[in-house]
């Protein structure tokens, strides 16, 4: 893979696949920035060399059509403070060359969510290479998407070539701190994972089982293991065809030698809002109507104390719903002992979108060891399956 410092844009403009998939509140205010940050070291070497900048990102999950909510015009102000200059806006991917040819070196373009045409996703290559028009110099920064063989984000290499193609500093360096997890993990090892996206996790989990120690699993997913072993979880978040796979995960788990750790008890609520009514309950007796929000007291407490006891860290996917203050504890107080065994020695790794704009709005975020901006991308990474993203540089 080519490095950003082996090319000089000077005069150049180029086509850069960022992540900008960063969360949005109800009135499209970004409530973590994250990714847009984390992004900037590689567009500051193109304008310093003298080339412009062309981005393309997508945003959400949108269903091949323009949604409002999953506009980027959301964050071109944003993105003009972060570089100290105005961002120019394309309001239509396909439409954007002749803004895109009219650059200056030194001048940004940010150009609408590429899903919002349905062939993003189907990696179809004419819609990659018109995209690829816009520049003549194609850079990969988005480590976020790099598991996803979309046009944007893999097929559009096809149409530069090879010397043209860069992975930027980001991509990078999550490769390297990744590595480090991988490849020289003190033990004991201890993956954490949690979140609602249970069908994008359970997976990966199975292949976490041949690296790890401990398996802690918090958050929306415990509750399809909680159903499969004959508990009662309410109205909590439940993939019923996952549940066989969650039985065998189990039995993997024992059968590995590896400690997976599922809660014991939930804060739930009779209704999924910060003002709910809320006690605590046993994980498998959840009654009709209520919902688990939050990691119990006593799982708390498990999960801290095997994480303080920890060498290397992965976590992955909140505790509970920590947007809401009601049901952030199980969360904060997992980042308290994450932090805990950094300062003690440990080497931390955070990722996912969520996961880290949870670090950073409970104040971690310097008590970590790397926060990667990678949920899906670092996972899959981890679990040693080439990222497309990544070898369509090669
Ligand atoms: N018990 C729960 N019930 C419902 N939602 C939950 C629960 N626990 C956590 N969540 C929600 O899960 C969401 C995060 O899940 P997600 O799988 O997207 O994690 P992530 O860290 O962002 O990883 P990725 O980057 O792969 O998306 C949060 O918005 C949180 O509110
Ligand atoms: O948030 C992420 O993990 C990346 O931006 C990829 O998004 P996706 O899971 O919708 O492809």
């Amino acid at each position: 893979m080519k490095t950003l410092d082996q090319y000089n844009f000077a005069g150049k403009r180029a086509v850069v696949r960022v992540d900008f998939n960063v969360p949005l509140d109800k009135s499209f205010a970004i409530t973590d920035d994250t990714r847009i940050r984390a992004a900037t070291p590689t567009i500051k070497k193109i304008l310093q060399d003298g080339g412009s900048v062309v981005l393309l990102s997508h945003l959400g999950r949108p269903k091949g059509g323009p949604e409002e909510k999953y506009s980027l015009k959301h964050i071109v102000a944003r993105l003009g403070q972060e570089y100290g200059q105005q961002v120019q806006f394309a309001e239509d991917a396909l439409q954007a060359e002749a803004q895109a040819q009219a650059l200056q070196p030194g001048q940004i373009l940010l150009v609408e969510n590429v899903r919002f045409y349905g062939e993003e996703e189907k990696g179809n290559a004419e819609f990659a290479a018109k995209l690829a028009k816009l520049g003549q110099v194609y850079v990969n920064d988005a480590f976020g998407a790099a598991h996803r063989k979309h046009a944007s984000t893999a097929v559009i290499a096809d149409s530069f070539a090879p010397e043209d193609r860069v992975g930027g500093y980001l991509l990078q360096g999550e490769l390297d701190n990744a590595k480090k997890v991988l490849e020289q993990a003190e033990r004991p090892f201890t993956a954490i994972m949690g979140g609602a996206k249970i069908s994008d996790k359970i997976l990966i989990i199975e292949k976490l089982l041949d690296k790890v120690d401990n398996l802690l699993i918090g958050g929306g997913m415990a509750y399809t293991f909680a159903k499969a072993q004959g508990g009662q979880i309410g109205n909590s978040l439940l993939e019923a065809d996952k549940m066989d796979l969650a039985l065998e995960l189990i039995e993997k788990a024992k059968a590995k030698g590896v400690n997976l750790v599922l809660p014991t008890d939930s804060v739930i609520a009779d209704k999924f809002a910060n003002d709910a009514e809320t006690k605590v309950a046993q994980n498998n007796q959840i009654p009709d109507g209520w919902l688990g929000l939050d990691l119990g007291p006593d799982s708390i407490k498990a999960f801290s104390d095997i994480v303080r006891q920890s060498k290397t860290i992965l976590w992955n996917g909140p505790m509970g719903v920590f947007e809401m203050s009601s049901f952030a504890k199980g969360t904060e107080t997992v980042a308290q002992a994450i932090a805990d065994a950094t300062q003690a020695g440990a080497f931390s790794l955070i990722g996912g979108g969520d996961s880290a704009a949870a670090v950073n709005q409970l104040g971690f975020s310097e008590q970590v060891s790397y926060i990667s901006t990678g949920g899906g991308a670092l996972l899959e990474y981890m679990e040693g399956k080439e990222l497309p993203g990544v070898t369509a540089l090669g």
